[in-house]
């Protein structure tokens, strides 16, 4: 592929009311501008007041209104291409925190139009695999989340994670020709698209579910999906590896912060170090004849140190939030992309030979060695050859003398017993040979089976001729059987058979299996409540986070908590979008079955027609069998319109599973993450509800231990509140009524 430069874009987040203070101009293809202007207001102070706009170059620039299928094919595809052809890749999203750096890595959590460049990425790669059958290929994923120099496994299967630290750990290792390998980062297998966005969605998971609200692991962390593809020829022994590396980088505005104009103001601290060794990396290899580059300074580095200057094709996203407070935010941004576009990355093709045929072809060679060290040296087996031995190599002496190959050679090792045998053999052979020919010509040259043949000869003779004769007739037999078989394949092949019809658009299947999907959506109560029958993954991430069992008054004000949730606009919408194309789906079904039973009715007529035909043939009326059938042809139409018709219903179906799918994994996601805002709202609620209640309680468990009593919490309510005298209980019914009253007073009740 040759030294290439690392490609930068930029992309600029939807600035909701306030004007964007910047202008895009794409030029010629692969080149535009970015011109962020500083409004006259902020050109002094913190921001340098000379200058009143800057203009940085980009690849392609993507404004506000771009939508995420753009982004994909234009940034995504290109890489994820070369990835299939055996290049490494990296894409990596730069920018400050809630510039949309997730936004376009991932994806948005609501629609299914949001996703981002790992599923859009994941659905191309399975989509090529399927196109070509010329290979044989297997994908991995892997899934690392990379905080304050820790790593950590987000699809460790094994483990339950309620905190960062519950998942493994992850320690980077480096080989002696400076490879790095990453320790307890699992590599999951993933068999079709469905598969992988499991793991994605399993893994994003973890992240929501580790992340507290002291550590916005999204803000603060680092993430890197990376795909793994292996692919093979049947029969070579040839593979190629490549990996994509996806990667959503930490919120960039806790880097250094440099003023405009270059200056430089004195450097922020350094929150996240990792991402200012990063920039020392940048400016090293930006740097022309610098021979040291600090990739070990940081995981982050080490890990990405082949996108950076190494055997990859990488690809830098900008992402922008330009609005006036962050101005200067954004013109860092760019300029570190500046930076980045000087690196050169040489990407070279990942081919090496398969370790298994190759220890095959090794030991192969081994053993010839071996077999020639002992010729030259004499040491040879002193032992008697078995009789299988003996059989194995008559039978190779045999073959040899049948091949009519004047070149073909007799391989029979470097053992000298056999060969001995072998000239003994042929020796043996040769001598037989010459007695019948001696005694051939003592007869007076009488050949067997001329006229002098003795009677027994005869009779012989005549026997192998009947012999003969029926098996002719037996061959005739079967050749007839063979000859109708071909005429009906055919017959079959000249009409529009549904054999046209791929074997994976089987209507039956498709349709049960989306069906089978639904099924169990609808069986869920997904389209009814929240009360969602998760997927076991998500299931188990709820009882990580609530518990198995709640409390009655705890479920109570789950319900209220639910009512007043921010967002269950959203959820609704999707819980609505869902359950219409569920129907959608249902009704194109039905559809898809209704065109596949007409299909089959119009096959069936075609062949009733060809029956009558033959039959008319049969009675004499030959010119008619050869006569074009206007019917038959009108019927031979019909069926490929219908054929299109399933083709492309059939499509339609498939990617409305996709979605449907798609919706299922965001709204258990939500629903998880409702979960957790919950128990940490409750646990606030009950903490603060105990800490107020405990002298009460305290006095009242010494004195009338065992007897349920009432108190009047005048505080929280006007009623009196029954209580257990266990203490836990208590505080949790306490809680609820504290909670429920804030949350009366929050929608003025
Ligand atoms: N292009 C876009 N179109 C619509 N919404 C967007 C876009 N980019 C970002 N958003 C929205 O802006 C919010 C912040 O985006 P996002 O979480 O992707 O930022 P981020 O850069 O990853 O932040 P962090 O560094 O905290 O992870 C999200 O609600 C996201 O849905």
């Amino acid at each position: 592929m040759g030294r290439q430069e690392i490609r930068i874009f930029s992309r600029v987040k939807p600035t909701g009311k306030e004007k964007g203070i910047y202008s895009i101009g794409n030029e010629e293809a692969g080149s535009s501008f970015l011109e962020v202007v500083v409004p006259r207001d902020l050109s002094d102070g913190f921001i340098n007041n000379k200058r009143e706009s800057y203009k940085f170059r980009f690849q392609e620039t993507f404004d506000q209104d771009v939508k995420q299928e753009t982004i994909f094919d234009r940034i995504a595809k290109p890489v994820a291409e070369s990835v299939l052809t055996g290049y490494n890749g990296t894409i990596f999203a730069y920018g400050q925190t809630g510039s949309g750096k997730t936004f376009t890595i991932t994806g948005g959590a609501e629609r299914f139009s949001d996703r981002g460049i790992i599923p859009r990425t994941l659905a191309y790669i399975f989509e090529q695999f399927g196109k070509d059958s010329s290979k044989v290929y297997t994908l991995h994923v892997s899934y690392l989340e990379i905080y304050n120099e820790c790593g950590y496994d987000l699809l460790d299967p094994k483990h339950e994670a309620s905190k960062l630290e519950d998942l493994p750990k992850v320690t980077i290792m480096e080989d002696p020709d400076q490879n790095i390998h990453l320790k307890n980062l699992s590599l999951q297998q993933a068999r079709n698209e469905e598969e992988a966005l499991n793991l994605l969605f399993l893994g994003d998971t973890n992240r929501m579910i580790a992340e507290t609200p002291m550590n916005q692991a999204s803000t603060r962390s680092h993430c890197i999906f990376t795909i793994h593809i292996t692919s093979k020829e049947p029969g070579s022994a040839m593979v190629r590896r490549s990996k994509l590396h996806l990667v959503d980088l930490a919120g960039s505005e806790r880097v250094a912060k440099s003023g405009i104009g270059g200056q430089l103001l004195t450097e922020a601290k350094y929150i996240n170090l990792s991402l200012h060794y990063l920039e020392q990396v940048i400016i090293a290899l930006a740097e022309k004849n610098r021979s040291h580059i600090p990739y070990r300074n940081s995981m982050m580095t080490s890990v990405l140190r082949d996108s950076l200057g190494g055997n990859c094709m990488t690809t830098m996203i900008a992402t922008l939030s330009v609005e006036k407070r962050n101005i200067d935010e954004s013109i860092s941004t760019c300029r570190f992309a500046q930076r980045v576009a000087l690196i050169k990355n040489e990407a070279i093709l990942n081919e090496e030979i398969d370790p298994q045929l190759m220890i095959v072809h090794l030991r192969k060679e081994i053993q010839a060695l071996k077999d020639e060290l002992a010729m030259v040296t004499g040491e040879q087996r002193a032992e008697e050859l078995t009789e299988e031995e003996i059989v194995r190599v008559e039978q190779q002496v045999g073959a040899f003398l049948e091949d009519r190959d004047p070149e073909s050679t007799l391989e029979i090792g470097a053992d000298m017993r056999k060969i001995t045998y072998c000239f003994a053999f042929l020796k043996k052979l040769l001598n037989e040979q010459n007695k019948e020919v001696i005694c051939a010509s003592s007869l007076g040259n009488e050949r067997p089976g001329s006229s002098a043949a003795q009677p027994q000869e005869i009779q012989k003779l005549r026997d192998l001729l009947q012999q003969r004769d029926n098996e002719i007739n037996i061959l005739v037999s079967m050749l007839k059987k063979e000859k109708k078989r071909t005429q009906d394949r055919l017959l079959e092949i000249s009409s529009p058979g549904l054999n046209s019809i791929p074997s994976t658009l089987e209507g039956r299947d498709v349709i049960s299996s989306v069906e089978g999907g639904f099924r169990s959506l609808a069986s869920s109560g997904v389209l009814d409540e929240l009360e969602i029958r998760s997927r076991e993954q998500s299931f188990n991430s709820f009882h990580r986070i609530t518990g198995n069992d709640m409390s009655v008054g705890r479920q109570e004000a789950f319900e209220i908590f639910k009512r007043d949730y921010p967002d269950r606009v959203s959820i609704e919408d999707n819980k609505r979008l869902l359950k219409q194309r569920f129907a959608e789906a249902k009704s194109l079904g039905e559809e898809v079955n209704k065109v596949r039973t007409r299909i089959n009715q119009l096959k069936g007529e075609v062949e009733q027609r060809r029956i009558q035909r033959a039959a008319l043939g049969v009675s004499g009326s030959t010119d008619e069998l050869h006569q074009y059938d206007r019917v038959e042809e009108e019927l031979r139409l019909q069926m490929e319109e219908e054929k299109k018709r399933y083709k492309s219903l059939f499509n339609h179906l498939k990617n409305l599973k996709t979605e449907i799918e798609h919706l299922q994994l965001l709204l258990e996601r939500a629903k998880v993450k409702l979960q957790k805002d919950f128990e940490v709202w409750w646990s606030q609620e009950a903490a603060h509800a105990q800490s107020k209640q405990e002298v009460p309680l305290r006095r009242q468990s010494e004195s009338t231990s065992k007897i349920h009593y009432q108190i009047r919490a005048s505080r929280l309510s006007d009623s009196p509140i029954p209580l257990t005298g266990d203490s836990q209980t208590d505080a949790d019914i306490l809680a609820f009524v504290r909670a429920r009253q804030n949350l009366m007073q929050r929608k003025g009740k």
